[in-house]
């Protein structure tokens, strides 16, 4: 099989095969945050061909321009919103704004955050703090706020939250495996508490995904993240966004609590080092 070593762009989203067909979202509104750039931009092309209007945020405006004039030039129902997900009244002030344009917001896919690659032993406080804080606060925050809105309007709700594959630890990367447990226990505990709402929440856990975000590894530590699964390669973000779309959707509506892991068996087989592989366990 052929490795998706180049990392995918707008016009390859804008041609990947869809997993449904027709406008099964149409009349829906999700939020994708993140969605200026690699699975949150793939995730924002596979509901907006399916019909949905898409928000995409992040910090950078003028990825999230040009994301929604490449889905707005295909005849595709966009717009952005600039939102730190680290701003929790920002956050809240956001989707007041959200209800009060549209009246609903039907799915959230809360794909936003990242962190730095780094032994453990080294994190200085701030680092530790500031990938916590991306990954566990900031999911919480985009969760909690959209859930008040659902649970104040009386209407149903779908939220996705993309975390990382955290079975074994994330070697390189303890400051956000802790961080993504957090998300995944914390969706687990809110599936139960919010049901009585008719609030879903689930997680998608990829593996190695080609996208703009493996610009923050090393050549070495790359050079060894296709070989971290039994199929020896990576994803797409295009894999990552079908998930999102069948979990977050109402394909997924009997579905609340769950981890769909994306991740080419890497949990049964291989091992990841994100700041290359240490001397030791060579
Ligand atoms: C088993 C199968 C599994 C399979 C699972 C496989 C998963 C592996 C692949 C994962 C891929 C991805 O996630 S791809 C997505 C990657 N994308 C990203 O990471 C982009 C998003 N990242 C960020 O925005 C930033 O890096 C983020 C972590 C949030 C920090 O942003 P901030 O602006 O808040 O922080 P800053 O002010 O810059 O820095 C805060 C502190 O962090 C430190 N810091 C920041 N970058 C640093 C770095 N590279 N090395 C050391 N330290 C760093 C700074 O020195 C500061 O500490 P002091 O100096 O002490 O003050
Ligand atoms: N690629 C992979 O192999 C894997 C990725 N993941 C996770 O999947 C998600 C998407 O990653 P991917 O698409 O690969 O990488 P990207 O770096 O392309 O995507 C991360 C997106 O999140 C946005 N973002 C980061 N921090 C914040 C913040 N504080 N507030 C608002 N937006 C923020 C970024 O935009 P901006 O900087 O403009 O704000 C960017 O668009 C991330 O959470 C990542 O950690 C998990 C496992 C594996």
């Amino acid at each position: 099989m052929t490795k998706p070593m180049t990392i995918p762009n707008d016009a390859d989203f804008a041609n990947s095969p869809l997993p449904f067909s027709g406008d099964c979202f149409k009349g829906q509104l999700v939020l994708v945050s993140g969605g200026g750039s690699g699975i949150g931009k793939a995730t924002a092309w596979c509901f907006a061909r399916l019909g949905a209007h898409i928000i995409i945020t992040g910090r950078t405006e003028q990825k999230l321009i040009d994301t929604v004039a490449a889905l707005t030039s295909a005849g595709l129902s966009a717009s952005y919103k600039i939102q730190d997900i680290r701003d929790y009244d920002g956050i809240a002030a956001m989707y007041a704004d959200i209800f009060a344009e549209f009246g609903r917001l039907d799915i959230l896919i809360n794909n936003a955050g990242g962190q730095f690659p780094q032994s453990a032993i080294d994190f200085s406080k701030n680092g530790w703090d500031a990938v916590v804080s991306n990954n566990l606060n900031g999911s919480w925050y985009m969760m909690q706020h959209a859930a008040r809105q659902w649970r104040d309007r009386k209407q149903q709700g779908s939220i996705v939250n993309i975390v990382a594959v955290v079975p074994r630890g994330m070697n390189g990367g303890a400051h956000t495996c802790a961080a993504r447990a957090g998300v995944i226990h914390l969706s687990k505990t809110v599936a139960v508490e919010w049901a009585e709402y008719n609030i879903r929440v689930n997680c998608v856990a990829p593996g190695v995904i080609f996208s703009e975000g493996m610009r923050a590894y090393s050549p070495e530590a790359l050079s060894e993240f296709d070989k971290s699964n039994p199929m020896k390669r990576f994803g797409t973000p295009w894999d990552i966004a079908q998930a999102c779309v069948y979990l977050g959707g109402p394909s997924g509506s009997f579905i609340t609590g769950e981890v769909l892991t994306l991740d080419g068996g890497g949990q049964l087989w291989g091992d990841l080092w994100m700041h290359g592989r240490p001397d030791y366990f060579r």
